[in-house]
């Protein structure tokens, strides 16, 4: 229920706006005016209204409705945040941080250049600040805003009282925009970036108008004119004196806390004191922390997230980031840069996925069976590592019976195999197996996760197969981001139960029309390998086998013949393609 003040208050809110008083935003409104708790609604009113809070109101009503993407079927509405803030040449921190950390969490970032500055690794350079006039970034400003849906907007160098009362003016005119004030006064080399005179300004209306403040201990301590702030608790005390300004919440973050294990942030938001704490990473690549943090509290408060969650989100992305960020080397400087997408990149270089999936790997692929492994008394790693020795080209763990924890561990350590020699390694139908191994791939059947959703989960560079023993099923494994398809059973088969075989015309029916590469599975092996791949379909680009490699004595060897089979198969196509 709302309390009756927040009630009273939200009436003479929209007698203002004549509005109906038919939905009170109950959590919004209370959060909004706990700090004013005793004072009559009239007082508050006139309070907040004079001090352009009410807009703050609305912003949180707006949020709590919030939608991350709304769709309506053919259109998506991006959650958006609005930075305004400075340029870093050397892509750590500023606008660049922000635009990062924002795409980085999937949220849109528009942009409002406040200053160039010229800095590195090393610092900001000397003369290495040039402020953008006031009409330009007035002029920023209103081609974002009159155009485009911004949820949040998100501050970090605010150079001059003159650009301050431009945002000021257009917050003004955009009441329902959402506030994070990230008070940037000195840069992480310790460089001056707003001088003492927007202290004032700060003070008197930006923060009042903020949803959420984050200063660092030194932005705290300027903003309450010299305040030390040295223990978590002078960080709690910070927390309250720079609420009483007028933000509704306040991060204050402790970083810098000399002599603290953990990296402390104090959270105030009017009623109550939370300590968020995260491992204190050892790193120089710090550079652009801040901004990132509040980027990320805005874009999850664009999302719709309340408040708290944002910030805690917020922190541990920025602690990943950093983790991530740890060992690389950018320039030459004491400070480094965070990497926002390292995890992407990570994930790139550890597969060895630098290139597209190529269709010729497809040639020999080894399919593995639990079952015949344990019959012939080898483990699963043995078996592959064999099989690639022998010559196939790409490899997939068909566990049926497996529990999930021991494929995981076979299937890591058959990525380890793989890797050493290049070969891909996909997981039959187990999404969660192969994102818990980073494996190449999946291969999935017409009864197991739609490809279009394993695409969703996986990414774009990850390898995706379908089988298919149609072309309407071949069409649709296109359309839905699949790489190749597996046709079959060709021929009959002990390995699989119930499937009914295609045939040699099957496949070829749906070799005409795939747009996807295709290789043949069921009943394959040396005899008829060579038959399979003679049907003379161009997008035919291997055979899929189990028995004739897994159930038998010597994988390696059966391996190789089967190999030199296709190769000779090939051959053979090649000449009578140039015949
Ligand atoms: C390369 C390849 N093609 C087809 C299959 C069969 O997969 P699916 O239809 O999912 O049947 P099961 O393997 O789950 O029995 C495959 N595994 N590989
Ligand atoms: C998994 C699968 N899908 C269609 S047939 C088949 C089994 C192929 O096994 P084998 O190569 O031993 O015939």
């Amino acid at each position: 229920m709302a309390s009756s003040l927040s009630a009273s208050l939200y009436s003479h809110v929209c007698l203002a706006r004549n509005e109906s008083f038919s939905r009170v935003p109950v959590k919004a409104l209370s959060r909004c005016l706990v700090p004013r708790k005793g004072l009559p609604a009239k007082r508050c009113f006139r309070i907040l209204y004079n001090r352009k809070i009410i807009g703050a109101v609305d912003s949180m009503v707006t949020r709590e409705d919030a939608t991350p993407a709304i769709n309506d079927g053919s259109k998506i509405r991006v959650p958006h945040v609005l930075t305004v803030a400075g340029s870093d040449s050397g892509g750590g921190a500023g606008i660049q941080a922000d635009l990062k950390a924002c795409a980085a969490r999937g949220v849109y970032c528009s942009t409002v250049i406040t200053a160039v500055t010229a800095q590195n690794t090393v610092g900001v350079q000397v003369a290495g600040v040039s402020v953008v006039s006031e009409e330009f970034v007035a002029e920023q400003l209103k081609s974002v805003l009159s155009d485009m849906h911004v949820d949040v907007v998100k501050t970090g160098m605010l150079p001059s009282v003159g650009i301050v009362k431009v945002l000021l003016h257009s917050l003004n005119e955009f009441p329902n925009l959402a506030l994070v004030v990230d008070p940037v006064m000195v840069s992480t080399s310790g460089d001056v970036l707003a001088g003492p005179s927007i202290i004032d300004v700060f003070r008197e209306e930006l923060l009042p108008r903020a949803d959420i403040l984050t200063p660092n201990l030194h932005e705290a301590s300027t903003l309450l004119g010299g305040k030390q702030i040295k223990t978590v608790g002078d960080m709690y005390q910070a927390a309250k004196l720079l609420h009483d300004m007028g933000p509704r919440n306040v991060l204050v973050k402790g970083g810098d806390l000399p002599d603290s294990f953990d990296a402390v942030d104090v959270l105030f938001d009017g009623e109550e004191f939370y300590e968020l704490r995260a491992a204190r990473v050892k790193t120089c690549n710090t550079h652009g922390t801040g901004c990132t943090l509040a980027s990320c509290i805005a874009a999850e408060l664009a999302k719709g997230s309340p408040i708290l969650s944002a910030v805690k989100v917020a922190k541990r992305f920025v602690e990943a980031t950093l983790d991530y960020s740890k060992e690389i080397v950018v320039g030459n400087g004491p400070q480094g840069p965070l990497d926002h997408f390292l995890r992407i990149k990570k994930d790139i270089q550890v597969s060895g996925k630098h290139w597209a999936f190529d269709p010729k790997s497809l040639v020999l692929y080894a399919v593995t069976d639990s079952g015949m492994n344990r019959n012939w008394g080898r483990s699963i790693m043995v078996a592959v590592k064999d099989a690639i020795e022998g010559g196939a080209t790409i490899v997939q763990l068909r566990e049926k019976d497996a529990e999930t924890g021991d494929f995981i561990e076979a299937a890591k350590s058959c990525m380890e195999v793989c890797r050493s020699y290049g070969v891909p390694l996909l997981i039959n139908d187990r999404v969660d197996v192969a994102l818990a191994c980073d494996a190449d791939g999946v291969h999935v059947g017409q009864s197991d996760m739609p490809a279009r959703l394993v695409r969703t989960i996986l990414g774009p560079d990850k390898i995706i197969g379908v089988s298919c023993k149609t072309p309407e099923q071949a069409h649709r494994a296109w359309v839905d981001g699949a790489d190749y398809i597996g046709c079959g059973g060709v021929y009959p088969t002990n390995t699989k139960a119930n499937n009914r075989t295609i045939g040699l015309d099957g496949l070829k029916a749906i070799c005409l029309t795939s747009k996807l590469p295709v290789v043949a599975i069921g009943g394959i092996g040396l005899l008829n390998a060579g038959t399979v791949m003679g049907i003379g379909a161009p997008n035919l680009e291997g055979v899929a086998v189990v028995s004739a490699i897994f159930d038998r004595e010597c994988i390696l060897e059966e391996a190789r013949k089967l190999r030199l089979v296709l190769e000779e198969a090939k051959h053979q196509s090649l000449i009578r393609e140039s015949a």
